[in-house]
């Protein structure tokens, strides 16, 4: 089932196209990371999502029903540009929160602030930018939500803090929530999402799990012969996107998907030595940039 659904979801800032057609599908019981550059429109998705901004056009679908304000209580939301009142501590922001939502059982908040060493009772004017990231994280899990959308929650958290966010964001899924979350800490999306969309320019140009984005991306293959041997040798290889000379003896061919044919080719000369650089969701991310670029 989709907890997320929109389709051709745009939204316009006067001339700025900050959204366009946005077709995004986020399954139940997953951690959906959306990547891209800054201005790329993330902040912009997950605002429509929660309703705060209204599309130009297109439409949301959350847990197969429009958005109305029974549905508000099933989401949970840190925005990225959270404000606290600096005089209440942590507790009782916690309590207002609670109040604003007909939720006063602070039992789950109380147990993530422990897990996140967060002090609830100093003031938010004492705490220091990662405790504050903190404090949004547990409000917007503390009312039991079935939907949390994090807008790049990781910021400022130091890796403890993050190796036990993480870790909660398992368990949440595993206990049938679902997460969308924002992010341009590509290691932070590949360690933690399901699946992967990466937002360019107001565009998604790719959905997918990291495993199969990394299985179809280019790699690349390093070969080593005991002769010369020239590089015009694996153009035209089904899969070889370029190959070049890195000295006589060594030719280094990028190749997406199956390498079958290449390794085929390179065997029939003198092989030596084979290296493969496998590719991270950075070089994936890097790639899509690319392609973009060069289309523009
Ligand atoms: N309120 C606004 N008025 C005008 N333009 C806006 C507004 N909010 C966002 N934009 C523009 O929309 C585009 C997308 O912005 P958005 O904040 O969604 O990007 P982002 O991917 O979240 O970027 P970042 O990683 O820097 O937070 C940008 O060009 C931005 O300048």
């Amino acid at each position: 089932m989709n907890v997320i659904s929109t389709r051709q979801l745009t939204k316009r800032y006067g001339r700025t196209v900050a959204l366009r057609n946005l077709n995004l599908e986020v399954h139940a019981g997953e951690v959906y990371g959306l990547l891209g550059p800054n201005g790329a429109g993330k902040t912009t998705t997950l605002r429509l999502l929660i309703d705060v901004i209204r599309p130009t056009s297109g439409s949301i679908t959350l847990f197969g029903e429009p958005m109305s304000p029974r549905l508000r209580g099933r989401i949970g939301y840190l925005p990225g540009d959270l404000v606290l009142y600096d005089r209440l501590t942590g507790a009782d922001y916690l309590r207002f929160c609670g109040a604003m939502r007909s939720h006063t059982d602070l039992g789950e908040a109380v147990r993530l602030a422990k897990r996140l060493d967060l002090d609830l009772d100093r003031e938010a004017g004492e705490l220091s930018k990662g405790n504050r990231q903190k404090l949004g994280i547990v409000q917007a899990f503390g009312h039991r939500p079935d939907l949390v959308v994090l807008d790049e929650p990781a910021s400022g958290l130091d890796p403890l803090a993050q190796r036990e966010f993480h870790a909660y964001l398992r368990e949440y899924v595993d206990g049938g929530g679902t997460v969308l979350f924002s992010s341009h800490v590509l290691s932070e999306v590949e360690q933690v999402a399901d699946r992967v969309g990466i937002l360019l320019a107001g565009s998604l140009v790719v959905q997918d799990t990291v495993a199969s984005l990394k299985a179809n991306a280019v790699r690349e293959l390093t070969f080593t012969f005991a002769e010369d041997v020239s590089a015009a040798s694996f153009s035209g290889i089904p899969g070889v996107r370029d190959a070049v000379q890195a000295s006589g003896t060594e030719v280094r061919c990028r190749v997406s998907g199956a390498v079958g044919e290449l390794v085929r080719a390179a065997a029939r000369f003198p092989l030596v030595n084979v290296t493969s650089h496998e590719p991270d969701l950075e070089d994936i991310f890097v790639h899509y940039t690319e392609e973009r670029g060069d289309d523009d």
